[in-house]
């Protein structure tokens, strides 16, 4: 009961991904996908037909076949195999020009298709191991996957083959297909039950895999090319990913040993099989109750007959192969968001940012990293967050931008729970500024314009940015100008910047967004004193009547702020303007102090300014 059970849900599985590629591969192209149902049903019926053609042909040389004008059948004859011929190899070729040209655009649509899951995903995926495995599974499988329309196609067409030519050699013997078909059954059965553990073990090996890449896109990656030379550890790289190369390799040998071992001693089967039905037709032909005609369209069925079984069993245990990594790619979809679009507000503008008993732990942690917060922010004001490394500064930040959700507490916009409002709408009244934020390999303009895409960047409002960032300098040495490409990995000609000039590029993105609320953290961490301060000066101008947030560690640049907050593992410890603080001399004025102490011993030294 349980067996069968088990069975059925296989086959509503296997049907239900199949019925999907074939969704996915319509949708793909419709045009592409008719026609080559069309041929996977007339090339195997052509097949048949050229063997019946050849037992005539066979006959009526050697005169077995007797008819009035031998002349006009032998040519008829010949004509008929050689317009079957020309359409099995023209319809071939055509088929294989259509199948690269569908591949091709199922390849591209099944890429675009993992790119927006992973774009909409919520960010906590993104730390969860389970849905980055099965999402690197989906882009690494991505183009074996569209095989699974051809094979689709070829169970189809291996399918009519076998039914034919089985109907065929019944015939003559019943025997003679029943038996081919026992002798067949084992090497299919071996194969599928191999195919599978080889998938399972490409699954399980996924980490080792990823880690192998991890080492050796170390090696490769302009980023680490410094840090690979500076610490000498490219021996250290190749020992890593050939280790993990070597454990991999020999538990996949193990499989491959195995599965070549019973593939050699079920194949031969069908042989002796096939070789016993020539036998019997030898010497029937010897009796004189068959035709040499009959032993070539026999045998030639039986070559074919094969050959479809193989194709027909190989199609299905390549759509079974394909069947799990479809359940993989679905399942990738199937990963629920916890940060809900529910909302239908739009937002115009943000007048006030508010905290209500906020509390956050990180999913799958234990830990709060922000507890209990409780405060309101407003256009007037220009907040300061500060606290050591780990207090919960950029955690904050990433709440108020829903990149996640409160465990406890509610976050208000303009007095209203963000959710009520839709996320992209919510997300587009920012500029944000990160400490990780990277830039891109794109032309520098774009690099600026990509934080507002649907704005049109002109030139000169892209220069007015870089201006008002104190950045112009990044065009210096950029032979191009703004359409100068950054970085050279995809362009000769293109830019090289320094630390700092990458963080001033990637500050003038946030500055070209020129919204209602501003949020900058640790914006100035690469920046040199005096870029750091003239961006600050003119902070005060962009910043004037918009929300803004900042967090730095660098105290010196906290006189921008009104208000500052200082936090301590995730909780509220002081709150108050500079003066207040420095007054209130507690956790505030220490770090303050110490600063102050570093920036006097580093005077006194004679060195620079910290
Ligand atoms: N994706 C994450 N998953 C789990 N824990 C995280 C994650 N990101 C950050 N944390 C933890 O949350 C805590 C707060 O981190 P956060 O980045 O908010 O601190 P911060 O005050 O901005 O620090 P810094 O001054 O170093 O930038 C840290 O203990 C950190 O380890």
């Amino acid at each position: 009961m349980i067996k069968i059970k088990a069975i059925r849900n296989h086959v509503i599985e296997y049907m239900g991904a199949l019925f999907y590629c074939m969704k996915l591969s319509w949708n793909a192209s419709k045009y592409y996908t008719t026609f080559r149902i069309i041929c996977g049903i007339v090339l195997p019926v052509l097949g048949i037909a050229n063997a019946f053609l050849g037992k005539y042909l066979i006959n009526l040389l050697t005169g077995v076949f007797i008819v009035q004008d031998k002349n006009i059948v032998f040519l008829s004859l010949m004509a008929g195999i050689f317009i079957i011929g020309f359409l099995q190899r023209g319809g071939g070729s055509l088929e294989q020009y259509m199948q690269s040209m569908h591949d091709n655009i199922l390849n591209e649509k099944l890429s675009i298709m993992i790119m927006d899951c992973s774009v909409k995903a919520d960010l906590e995926h993104f730390d969860n191991t389970v849905y980055y495995d099965k999402l690197q599974a989906a882009a690494r499988d991505s183009f074996s996957m569209v095989h699974i329309m051809w094979n689709a196609l070829l169970f189809l067409s291996a399918s009519i083959s076998f039914i034919g030519i089985f109907a065929v050699l019944w015939l003559a013997n019943p025997f003679f297909g029943i038996l081919l078909t026992i002798a067949a059954i084992p090497s299919t059965a071996m194969s599928m039950k191999y195919t599978k553990s080889i998938y399972r073990l490409s699954m399980e090996q996924l980490k080792n895999e990823r880690r192998k890449g991890y080492f050796q896109g170390i090696a490769l990656d302009k980023r680490f090319a410094q840090d690979v030379r500076l610490f000498n550890i490219g021996g250290f790289l190749k020992e890593k990913h050939y280790s993990l190369w070597k454990e991999v390799f020999g538990e996949q040998r193990k499989v491959a040993r195995k599965r070549t071992a019973a593939a050699i001693l079920w194949e031969c089967l069908p042989e002796i099989v096939s070789m016993a039905i020539g036998i019997s037709i030898g010497f029937k032909i010897f009796n004189g109750t068959s035709t040499v005609g009959d032993y070539s369209l026999y045998t030639g069925l039986i070559v074919q007959f094969l050959s479809s079984f193989s194709r027909l069993s190989l199609s299905f245990t390549n759509i079974y192969d394909n069947k799990l990594r479809i359940i993989n790619l679905k399942s990738i979809f199937e990963f629920e968001n916890h940060v809900l679009d529910h909302g239908k507000l739009e937002l115009e503008k943000v007048d006030t940012i508010e905290f209500q008993h906020v509390s956050f732990a990180y999913p799958n942690t234990n830990k709060w990293v922000l507890e209990d917060l409780s405060f309101c922010l407003s256009k007037d004001e220009k907040t300061a967050f500060v606290g050591i490394n780990g207090s919960g500064k950029t955690t904050l930040i990433k709440l108020i931008l829903r990149m996640y959700d409160p465990k406890i507490g509610t976050i208000k916009i303009n007095g209203i729970d963000l959710k009520e409002y839709r996320l992209e709408s919510l997300r587009a009244n920012f500029s944000v500024y990160f400490q990780e934020m990277g830039n891109y390999c794109l032309s520098l303009s774009e690099n600026i314009t990509i934080s507002d895409i649907k704005r049109k960047g002109e030139g000169n409002l892209v220069l007015n940015v870089l201006k008002e960032n104190c950045s112009e300098d990044i065009l210096e040495k950029a032979p191009k100008g703004l359409s100068s490409s950054l970085t050279r990995i995809f362009d000769e000609d293109g830019v090289e910047l320094s630390g700092g000039q990458h963080q001033k590029l990637a500050l003038a993105r946030t500055i070209y967004r020129r919204n209602t609320a501003l949020i900058l953290d640790e914006p100035s961490s690469n920046l040199d004193p005096k870029a750091e301060h003239d961006i600050f000066e003119n902070l005060k101008t962009i910043t004037d009547g918009k929300l803004t947030i900042f967090t730095s560690h660098r105290l010196s640049n906290i006189s921008l702020a009104d208000r500052i907050i200082v936090l301590e593992k995730g909780k509220i410890v002081e709150d108050g303007n500079q003066r207040q603080l420095l007054k209130n001399n507690k956790q505030y004025a220490e770090l303050y102090r110490y600063q102050q102490e570093k920036f006097r011993m580093d005077e006194e030294d004679g060195g620079i300014m910290c």
